[in-house]
C-alpha cells in the first residue's frame, strides 16, 4: 500500500464555481435498430422530458431508466460477442439487413438468442416496428427459427451438444469399474471381489442428474434482467451437469499418477484447492500425486523438479496465501507440456487457473485426445477478478473484495479527518470492474465508483473532477474507487504485454491523483489526497471463510470428476449448484460488469454518483 504525500495544493480561494448544470434533454440513442425496440410512448418520454430539477448531487442517468433489458453479468460479454458476430454476419452480407449495431446501444436492447454461440438480431425488411419473429438465434450446430413449432426442442438438443461432458471413453474404449470412494469405507464390514465397500451409501452423483442454469421464468422480455431465447420469453431449461462422485470410475487408484499445477497470478485459495485435491484423491486410493512447480513452466524448464504431495504435506498449507507450489505467467507450450505429461506418465491433471489458463487447459485436452492418450484434464477456476463466463464466482474473489473494502475503509478514514479529503483506491481487475463495483457496495463507503465498463471523462462539466468539487463543497471529504482497467482511454497505451500475452495496463489510479491535484491547484481549492494502491495486498491473503468452502468442494469435485473419465471441463459452481462445464463454454471472452445490470444499478444508488460524460 503506498500513500501520496499530503497535498502541495496552496490555500486558494473558498469559492468554487457553481455546480449545478442545466438540463440536458435526454434520448435512448437508436442507432439502427435500437430504438426501435422501445415503444413509442417509452421513447417519446424519454426524448421529450428535460430534468428540469436535476439535483446537484444525483444527476439522473443516462440510459439506465429506459433499459427494458437487463442481462446478467454472466451473459453480458457473450451478448456483446454475439452482437460482434451478428455484425460481422451481416456486413459479409450473409444475414438480415440490421444495421451496424454499437455495444451501449445494443446493452439497451431486448436480445435474443444470447445463450447461443451466434445470435443474430433483425427488424423486418418493410416495416419499422421490431418483428419478433423476424429475430432468429443460431448456433454453430443448429439455426433456429422461432415460427417453427419444434425450435425448442432443437435449442435444447443443440444445447445439451454444447454442454455435453467430454470424456476419455469417446477416444478410448473403457470399462468402468465400481468407485472406491465412499465416505463410510471404513465402517463397511464387508466388500465385494474388487475390494468396493458394500455399504447402502448413497451419496453418488447419477450421470443424467442436472442442475438448472437459470430458475427465473421472465414473464416478458421487459422484465428486469430477462434473457429471452425468444420474443415470447418462453420457459427452455438450459441444463448443465451436477458435479460429485459416481458410482462408477474409469481409472484405477493404485495405478494413477495425479500432477496439480497452479498457473496465473496469485489467488486466496489456491493452496485450500490444491489440498482439497491431494485429500480426495488420497480417499480414491491414489498414491502417486505430484505438484507441477511454477506454472507451466514446471512442465519443461530444466531445474524445476515435480514435488510428491500428500495428505500429510500440505495438511495446513490453506493457512497460508499464495500457492505452495509456485505459479508463473507464460510459456505454455502445449505439445511440450504434453511431451512431458507423456514422460511422465501422468493420468489426471488439475489445473488451476484463469481463462488464459483454461485456454492452455483446453489445449492440452485436445493435444492428448489428439495423441490418444489417457489423460484427464480438470480445472479449477481461480481468478480475483471474477472474470470467467457462466459461474456465479471464481474462488478467491470474495476474500479480495474483502481485502478491497479495507483499503476504502482507510482512504475513508483518512478523507474524512482531512480538509477536503478526497481518499483515491485503485483495485485490480484486467478486463473487468467486478472487484472495484463489490468492494464499493460492501464498504459503503465509496462516493465514486469507475470501472471499464462504464466510459467515464475525468475534465469538462460532466467529468469526475467536477463531481469531487461537488462532493468537497456538499460533503467535505469524498472517496474514489478506480478498477485497474478503467479510463484506458484516457491514458496512453505502451502496447506492451506479459508473459502471456495479457496488455500491461497503463496506470490510471496514478493518472487520477495527479490530476486530481493539478485540478484542485488550478481552481483554488484545497485538497488533500491521498492515493491508496492495495494491488498484491488483495491477492495475497488467505482465502476467507466463504471461499474456503467453494474451495473445498471445487477441489473435490474436480477430483471426482477427473475418476468420473471427464477431461476439458472446469469444476464450478453456476446457479448456486457445483457442476461441470466444457472449458470451451467458459473461455470465448472475458466476464465483464453488464452496465444494465441490477447488481451496477444498485452500486450506482449507493454511491449517489451521475453520469460522467
Ligand atoms: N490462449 C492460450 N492458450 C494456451 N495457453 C494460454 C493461453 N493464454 C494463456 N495461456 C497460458 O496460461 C497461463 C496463465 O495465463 P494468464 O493469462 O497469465 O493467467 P490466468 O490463467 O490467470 O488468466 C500462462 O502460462 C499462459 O501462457
Ligand atoms: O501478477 P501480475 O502479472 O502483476 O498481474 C496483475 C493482474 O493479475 C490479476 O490480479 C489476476 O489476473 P489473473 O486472473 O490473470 O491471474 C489481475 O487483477 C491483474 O491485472
Ligand atoms: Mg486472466
Amino acid at each position: 500500500m503506498c500513500c501520496s504525500p499530503a497535498s502541495l495544493c496552496p490555500p486558494g480561494p473558498t469559492t468554487t464555481p457553481p455546480l449545478r448544470r442545466p438540463p440536458r434533454a435526454r434520448c435512448v440513442e437508436g442507432r439502427g435498430a435500437a430504438s426501435e425496440y422501445h415503444s413509442a410512448a417509452t421513447t417519446r418520454s424519454l426524448c421529450s422530458t428535460p430534468f428540469p430539477h436535476r439535483s446537484p448531487v444525483l444527476r439522473p442517468r443516462r440510459r439506465i431508466p429506459a433499459s427494458p433489458s437487463l442481462l446478467d453479468d454472466n451473459h453480458f460479454e457473450l451478448v456483446h460477442i454475439l452482437i460482434k458476430m451478428a455484425v460481422s454476419l451481416k456486413s459479409s452480407g450473409s444475414f438480415c439487413s440490421t444495421p451496424p449495431q454499437w455495444l451501449h446501444s445494443t446493452r439497451d436492447r431486448i436480445l435474443y438468442g444470447y445463450s447461443h454461440s451466434n445470435a443474430k438480431e433483425c427488424t423486418c425488411k418493410k416495416t419499422k416496428r421490431p418483428a419478433p419473429l423476424c429475430v432468429k438465434a443460431t448456433s454453430t450446430k443448429v439455426e433456429l427459427d422461432f415460427n417453427d413449432p419444434s425450435w425448442k426442442q432443437k435449442f435444447q438438443e443443440d444445447w445439451d451438444k454444447r454442454f455435453n461432458l467430454p470424456r476419455i471413453t469417446d477416444i478410448y474404449d473403457l470399462k468402468p469399474r465400481p468407485t472406491t470412494f465412499s465416505l463410510k469405507k471404513n465402517r463397511s464390514p464387508a466388500g465385494d471381489e474388487n475390494g468396493t465397500p458394500m455399504d447402502k451409501w448413497n451419496g453418488y452423483v447419477n450421470s443424467d442428474d442436472r442442475a438448472l442454469l437459470k430458475v427465473i421464468k421472465y414473464s416478458s422480455p421487459k422484465s428486469a434482467g430477462a434473457e429471452c431465447i425468444d420474443p415470447d420469453c418462453s420457459w427452455v431449461e438450459q441444463r448443465v451437469h451436477r458435479a460429485g462422485p459416481r458410482k462408477e470410475i474409469y481409472y484405477e487408484p493404485e495405478e494413477v499418477k495425479a500432477a496439480i499445477v497452479t498457473c496465473g497470478g496469485l489467488c486466496p485459495g489456491l493452496n485450500d484447492v490444491i489440498r482439497q485435491i491431494v485429500f480426495t484423491l488420497e480417499t480414491y486410493g491414489v498414491k502417486n500425486i505430484v505438484g507441477i512447480p511454477f506454472g507451466y513452466r514446471g512442465f519443461f524448464e530444466k531445474g524445476l523438479k515435480e514435488m510428491p504431495l500428500s495428505r500429510h504435506l500440505v495438511e495446513n498449507i490453506n493457512l497460508a496465501g499464495g500457492s505452495f507450489l509456485g505459479v508463473s505467467r507464460g510459456g505454455a507450450k502445449t505439445s511440450e507440456i504434453v511431451d512431458s505429461i507423456q514422460a511422465r506418465r501422468i493420468d489426471m491433471l488439475f489445473v488451476l487457473g484463469g481463462n488464459g489458463t483454461h485456454a492452455g487447459a483446453n489445449a492440452i485436452h485436445e493435444e492428448c485426445r489428439k495423441r490418444k492418450l489417457k489423460v484427464s484434464v480438470v480445472a479449477v477456476p481461480k481468478t480475483i477478478d471474477n472474470d470467467i463466463l457462466l459461474m456465479d464466482k471464481t474462488f478467491g474473489f470474495d476474500t479480495a473484495v474483502e481485502e478491497a473494502q479495507r483499503a476504502i475503509n482507510s482512504a475513508y478514514i483518512e478523507a474524512r479527518s482531512a480538509y477536503h479529503g478526497i481518499g483515491l483506491v485503485k483495485l485490480m481487475g484486467r478486463s473487468s470492474g467486478f472487484i472495484a463495483m463489490h468492494a464499493s457496495l460492501s464498504s459503503g463507503q465509496v462516493d465514486v465508483c469507475l470501472i471499464p465498463e462504464v466510459p467515464f471523462t475525468l475534465d469538462g462539466e460532466y467529468g469526475v473532477l467536477r463531481h469531487l468539487e461537488h462532493l468537497l463543497k456538499t460533503k467535505g471529504f469524498c472517496v474514489v474507487c478506480v478498477a485497474e482497467a478503467a479510463g484506458q482511454e484516457l491514458l496512453q497505451k505502451s502496447g506492451a504485454t506479459d508473459a502471456s500475452g495479457n496488455v500491461i495496463l497503463s496506470d490510471i489510479g496514478v493518472h487520477m491523483q495527479q490530476k486530481i491535484k493539478m485540478h484542485f491547484k488550478d481552481i483554488g481549492v484545497p485538497a488533500d489526497v491521498k492515493y491508496i494502491d492495495p494491488t498484491y495486498m488483495v491477492r495475497a491473503c488467505r482465502a476467507n471463510a466463504s471461499d474456503a468452502i467453494l474451495c473445498t468442494v471445487l477441489g473435490q469435485n474436480a477430483v471426482h470428476g477427473a475418476f468420473a473419465g471427464f477431461s476439458g471441463i472446469t469444476s464450478c459452481i453456476c446457479n448456486t449448484h457445483y457442476v461441470y462445464l466444457p472449458i470451451t463454454e467458459v473461455i470465448t471472452v472475458p466476464k465483464r460488469v453488464n452496465p444494465n445490470s441490477r447488481m451496477w444499478h444498485r452500486c450506482l444508488t449507493s454511491t449517489g454518483q451521475p453520469d460522467f460524460h
